[in-house]
């Protein structure tokens, strides 16, 4: 009876998500471009382009800046952080994605020590390079792919789960850098020994694509842009937002709620307590000093915000 009466509530939630009339363009410092410039140099003596995506996000985000490079070069997107994301949408993401011209497509788990994916990128990346010209390195016997995508997506990651799964040690050995790889910031790391596959271990870092500010909020809320350029408050009321939308209420059972709510400051009052996130304020009253214990809202919001992050609210797929 009560989980009827708490879900027909649900039905009066918000259905569009107000922003307030925000501006995104102060949310990507603009400190990027010498990062691109380096990476365009690059890329003569790369072979393929392994671009990192977030899995909760697949359509969101991700920079088009290459897009005239990815056209003529191999390029696999890697959707990581599936362990996070809703995979019953997995065939509608694939083949949407296709339709946009992405046909290469695997999703991973960067932090499961032995990720049966990761081990399929190596042939995988071998398959799509060999249906494809090589560009300015027809002489070179060796690969070298590189790893580019927004930041925190799980780049480094990629590379070290590569390193570990194929190379069975914690560390690759290094390489030095080749005549036209800028030799102080790219070294090439061995991930394969047969066929010999490279990457270089510097990931290009991208500033992601902010199209719109919902795009802006989905990319803040997967950890991309810098929480307070965006602001926690908000990002915690489009995350219990999101998570109603999605009929995700894992929360209510984790904060003890006595059903979904659509009030932020009810939810983050409720985490505050649970979590003894409370500040002793004094009050000045007219009968004197008092001191009375009020929720703290920022650090719930913190708490609302890195519990999605590391999945404990559920799996979800923001786009
Ligand atoms: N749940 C989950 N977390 C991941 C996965 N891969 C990476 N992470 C986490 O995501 C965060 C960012 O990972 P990094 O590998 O540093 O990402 P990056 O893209 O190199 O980050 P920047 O250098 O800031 O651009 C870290 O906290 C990782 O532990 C994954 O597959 N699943």
């Amino acid at each position: 009876m009560r989980l009827y009466q708490a879900l027909r509530n649900v039905d009066k939630f918000r259905t569009v998500f107000d922003f307030g009339g925000r501006d995104v363009a102060h949310w990507f410092p603009g400190h990027m471009a010498k990062g691109l410039k380096q990476m365009k140099a690059n890329l003569k003596n790369v072979d393929c382009i392994i671009e990192i995506h977030d899995a909760r996000i697949p359509l969101s985000g991700r920079n088009p800046i290459f897009q005239d490079t990815l056209n003529v070069r191999p390029h696999l997107l890697v959707l990581n952080k599936m362990d996070l994301a809703d995979l019953s949408y997995k065939q509608k993401v694939l083949k949407k994605l296709e339709k946009d011209g992405v046909s290469n497509v695997i999703f991973t788990d960067c932090l499961k020590q032995r990720d049966d994916n990761i081990k399929k990128l190596v042939p995988m990346v071998l398959e799509i390079m060999e249906t494809s010209p090589r560009f300015n390195r027809e002489e070179n016997r060796d690969y070298c792919l590189m790893v580019i995508g927004v930041p925190n997506v799980g780049k480094s990651s990629l590379i070290n789960s590569l390193r570990r799964t194929n190379l069975k040690k914690g560390r690759a050995s290094r390489v030095g850098g080749e005549p036209g790889i800028t030799r102080a910031v790219l070294t090439k790391i061995q991930v394969s020994e047969r066929p010999l596959m490279y990457l270089l271990d510097t990931p290009g870092v991208l500033p992601p694509k902010i199209e719109n500010v919902e795009t802006g909020m989905k990319l803040a809320l997967c950890g991309t842009i810098l929480d307070h350029l965006v602001g926690e408050d908000i990002i915690a009321d489009y995350l219990l937002f999101s998570l109603n939308r999605l009929r995700k209420f894992g929360y209510v059972e984790k904060y003890d709620l006595s059903e979904p709510s659509d009030d932020i400051q009810h939810v983050l009052k409720r985490i505050a307590v649970k979590l003894g996130k409370t500040q002793r304020v004094k009050a000045i009253t007219g009968v004197g000093n008092i001191t009375v214990t009020i929720p703290n809202y920022t650090a719930a919001a913190y708490n609302f915000i890195r519990a999605f992050r590391k999945g404990e609210l559920g799996q979800v797929m923001l786009d």
